[in-house]
C-alpha cells in the first residue's frame, strides 16, 4: 500500500520539553490508523502537526507525495485534510445542515467566517453549498434532520454532525480526534459503525483515541506513543502484547 500521509522525524519542542520527538508513521490510501499513547504522550501536539496548526521544530509531513509542512491550515485543509472533534465544536444556534455547510465554505471562496455572518459573497455560493451539505449528511444518516437544532441532537448525532461538516470539504485524509470521548455504549457502537462505512468508502483516517475497544475495532494499524517517542506500531493484535506497550499504557488502561 502507497502511503497518503507520510510523517517523517517529526519533532516539536516546548521550550526544553519535547511533545513529540522523531516521530514518523504513514496512512496508507484507504487505511485506518490510531494513535494511542497515555496523557500527555504528544498525540495532540503530532495531530497539530499535521493540520498545521502547529509547525514542527525538525522533521517533514508528507502528503499525496509532496511535502506539507510549511502549508497553513487552510491550504492542507484544500489538498483534502479535514478534521472532526475537539477543535471544532458544534454551533448551537444553528440547524444540523448549516453547521454542516460551514465546513463547505471552509474550502471554498468565502470561507467559514463569510458563512457564519452570511455576507453576500456567502449567499451566492449558497446552493451549490447546500448541496454539498446535503449528500454529506445523508452519508452519515443524518439527511432527515438537516433543519433541526444542532442543539437538539443527542451527543452521538452530534459527532455524526461534526463528521458530515468534515466531509463537505470532500477530504481525502479524515482527523479524528478522541471520536468516542464522552458517548455511551449504543452511540459509540453507532460512530464506529460509520467510521467503518467511511473506510469502506475508501476515505484514509487518522485517528487519536482513549477507548481500546474502539481501537481495537476500527484500527487497521496503531502508533503508540510515550513521552513523544514511538514506542511500537502495527496491527493491534501485536501492539497488545508488546511489553513496552503493557507497561506504558494497556497496563494502566485496562
Ligand atoms: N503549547 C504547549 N506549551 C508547552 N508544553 C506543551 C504545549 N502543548 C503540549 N505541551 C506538552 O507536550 C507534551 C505532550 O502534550 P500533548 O497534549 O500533545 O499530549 P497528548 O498525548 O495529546 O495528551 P492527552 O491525552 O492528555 O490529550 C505534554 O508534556 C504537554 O505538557
Amino acid at each position: 500500500m502507497s502511503a497518503l500521509l507520510s510523517v517523517r522525524g517529526a519533532t516539536r519542542r516546548f521550550g526544553g520539553v519535547y511533545a513529540v520527538r522523531d516521530v514518523s508513521l504513514d496512512v496508507a490510501h484507504g487505511e485506518t490508523h490510531a494513535v494511542i499513547g497515555p496523557n500527555g504522550a504528544g498525540k495532540s501536539t503530532l495531530f497539530k502537526l499535521i493540520g498545521g496548526q502547529l509547525v514542527a521544530t525538525a522533521g517533514t509531513v508528507g502528503y499525496d507525495g509532496a511535502r506539507i509542512d510549511r502549508l497553513a491550515p487552510h491550504r492542507r485543509a484544500r489538498l483534502g485534510i479535514a478534521f472532526a472533534f475537539q477543535d471544532v465544536p458544534v454551533f448551537h444556534r444553528m440547524t444540523v445542515a448549516e453547521n454542516v455547510m460551514v465546513g463547505a465554505h471552509a474550502v471554498t471562496g468565502a470561507g467559514p467566517v463569510a458563512a457564519v455572518l452570511r455576507l453576500p459573497r456567502h449567499r451566492r455560493e449558497e446552493a451549490s453549498i447546500r448541496s454539498l451539505a446535503t449528500v454529506a449528511l445523508d452519508r452519515v444518516g443524518l439527511g432527515s434532520l438537516a433543519d433541526r437544532a444542532a442543539d437538539s441532537l443527542p451527543l452521538g448525532q452530534q459527532r455524526a454532525l461534526q463528521v458530515a461538516r468534515a466531509l463537505c470539504g470532500r477530504p481525502r485524509l479524515l482527523l479524528l480526534d478522541e471520536p468516542a470521548s464522552g458517548l455511551r455504549g449504543p452511540e459509540r457502537s453507532a460512530l464506529a459503525g460509520l467510521i467503518e462505512q467511511l473506510r469502506g468508502e475508501g476515505l484514509s483516517i487518522l485517528l487519536v483515541e482513549h477507548d481500546v475497544a474502539f481501537v481495537a475495532r476500527l484500527a487497521d494499524r496503531v502508533t503508540v506513543l510515550d513521552l513523544g517517542r514511538v514506542i511500537a506500531s502495527g496491527p493491534f493484535a501485536q501492539i497488545r502484547s508488546d511489553p513496552a506497550v503493557i507497561a506504558a499504557y494497556l497496563g494502566g488502561a485496562e
